[in-house]
């Protein structure tokens, strides 16, 4: 039998409905994998063996009484965004130490609800706040690949680093995830694992940490497109409790894969070629077109003009919903308190010593585009600059074109303690070139590995769809997934 731990979650569907194994049997490889690797590769921050047996002895009971969830005794991470029932829950922040959330989010709870069983939560950006997993207070994933005849320690991309990591060296089936600027398609990408962000409104964001609440959505990093296809409709739900959740039905995105791409119009946007971008990136980019061209698809030049104000506009947006989100970690709702002589001197020593230099820095910039006076030079216009995005897709969209092709990052993975990128933060806000755009619009976009680079690290392409039309973006992907392959680094650790 195949080792336990490297099957896909359709794979492992297929085994448990077999009775080739149990989901205990299942759980417990991949918490004795954990445990080998989670000293190293650190993509785990809190594991949690009693509960993972427990829900996984209640799985299987419920298939010997033939009661059988989408997900049915499939081991997952979960991001440290996403409240989980009496289990740690802090966005990898000191300020929220100790904080076990008495309610569970909507996401994880549908998983749950699917059958799924909880391994524990995954490593992340503090609040989701970065591009390398190294914000955390808990400290860098390392990212399970490494250049060929390197050692040098690579990071998996962030902010869910963890979950990229934990997916791509199989500690986990699947993870969730959230994107507010990429933080799930960058991390897959730098990983050779895939990544979804749905539509804004597809997936709950109740019980969902909040960073910039216009812009977060959850999502799956997954081993492959299908897996990424069940866990989203697993996850995918309207929510009273969350009104920016759509009520439209959730598809079978599974069902869509294999179809063909026939009269399909795939966009590629000029505005994408950046300066500086490696050659083999824009090779990759080539190789990408031929694939859907050879699968039926038709290819169409499009422009995205405001492409280069998104960036910006972003780090503008985000900050400005950070700095208020964040406001309520006062020292006196939830976790870390440091006392001081009166409560205004509480707050600010709690603040000083809970939020690391990252989530500073935004709240800063988000308290400052905000004050009266800057709001209409920085926050006002930065809202009117999204909006022109989203027109420039829209005028995509109504054109005719079902999706566009782009990649997913500029580099490969970069090493840990970058100097280069350590010393200037808008350096690492460039790793948002190519998928902030998406959030700015609130579209669906997915990153599917497509190749290795030179130094055998994965490179991954971006597509981007209609509002709601998930499923093409899945379709697609697959026909990149079958030419391209899968990547699955080699085992160090
Ligand atoms: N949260 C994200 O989507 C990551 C993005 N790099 C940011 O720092 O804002």
């Amino acid at each position: 039998m195949t080792e336990l731990t490297s099957l896909t979650i359709a794979e492992a569907r297929e085994k448990l409905k077999a009775k080739e194994f149990t989901s205990v049997e299942l759980t417990k490889a991949y918490l004795d994998a954990i445990d080998a690797a989670n000293g190293v590769l650190n993509a785990y921050i809190a594991v949690t063996p009693e509960k993972a047996l427990e829900m996984a002895k209640a799985s299987d009971a419920r298939r010997a009484a033939g009661k059988i969830g989408a997900l049915e005794g499939i081991p997952l991470g979960i991001k440290d965004l996403f409240a989980t029932r009496d289990v740690h829950t802090q966005a990898c922040s000191h300020i929220l130490d100790g904080f076990q959330p008495k309610y569970e989010s909507t996401v994880s709870q549908n998983l749950w609800d699917d059958g799924a069983v909880m391994l524990g939560k995954l490593n992340m950006d503090e609040f989701a706040m970065g591009s390398s997993n190294e914000t955390s207070h808990y400290g860098a994933v390392i990212n399970p690949w490494r250049a060929k005849g390197s050692n040098q320690q690579l990071v998996p991309g962030g902010s869910s680093g963890g979950s990229a990591a934990a997916v791509a060296a199989h500690l986990c089936a699947g993870a969730t995830a959230t994107d507010t600027g990429g933080s799930i398609r960058q991390p897959a990408a730098f990983t050779g694992t895939v990544g979804i962000k749905p539509t804004y409104g597809r997936c709950s964001r109740w019980g969902i940490v909040a960073f910039a609440s216009s812009l977060d959505q959850a999502g799956p990093i997954a081993r492959d497109v299908r897996d990424a296809a069940i866990m989203l409709k697993s996850m995918a739900s309207v929510d009273l409790k969350d009104t920016t959740s759509v009520d439209l039905p959730v598809p079978d995105y599974e069902a869509s894969l294999g179809q063909s791409l026939k009269g399909m119009k795939i966009g590629i946007p000029k505005e994408y070629r950046v300066d500086g971008m490696p050659e083999e990136i824009e090779a990759l980019w080539s190789q990408g077109i031929d694939w859907l061209k050879d699968a039926g698809a038709e290819i169409v030049d499009i422009t995205l003009p405001h492409t280069k104000y998104a960036l910006p506009a972003y780090y503008i947006v985000a900050p400005a919903e950070a700095s208020s989100n964040l406001a309520r970690y006062d020292g006196v709702r939830y976790g870390l308190r440091v006392d001081g002589k009166d409560i205004i001197d509480m707050y600010e020593k709690t603040r000083a010593a809970g939020f690391g230099q990252e989530v500073k820095r935004r709240i800063m910039i988000g308290t400052y585009v905000l004050s009266a006076g800057y709001y209409d030079a920085y926050y006002l216009r930065a809202q009117k600059v999204r909006t022109l995005i989203k027109r420039d897709f829209e005028q995509v969209f109504e054109a005719g074109v079902d999706a566009i092709l782009t990649p997913a990052t500029p580099s490969s993975a970069f090493g840990v303690a970058d100097e280069n990128l350590a010393s200037d933060p808008v350096k690492m806000y460039l790793n948002d070139i190519f998928t902030v755009t998406v959030n700015m619009a609130g579209l669906p976009g997915i990153a599917v590995p497509a190749g290795l680079d030179h130094k055998g690290l994965p490179l991954g392409l971006q597509l981007i769809g209609r509002p709601f039309e998930e499923e093409t973006l899945f379709r697609t992907a697959h026909v990149i997934e079958q030419a391209a392959g899968k990547y699955t680094p080699a085992q160090w650790w």
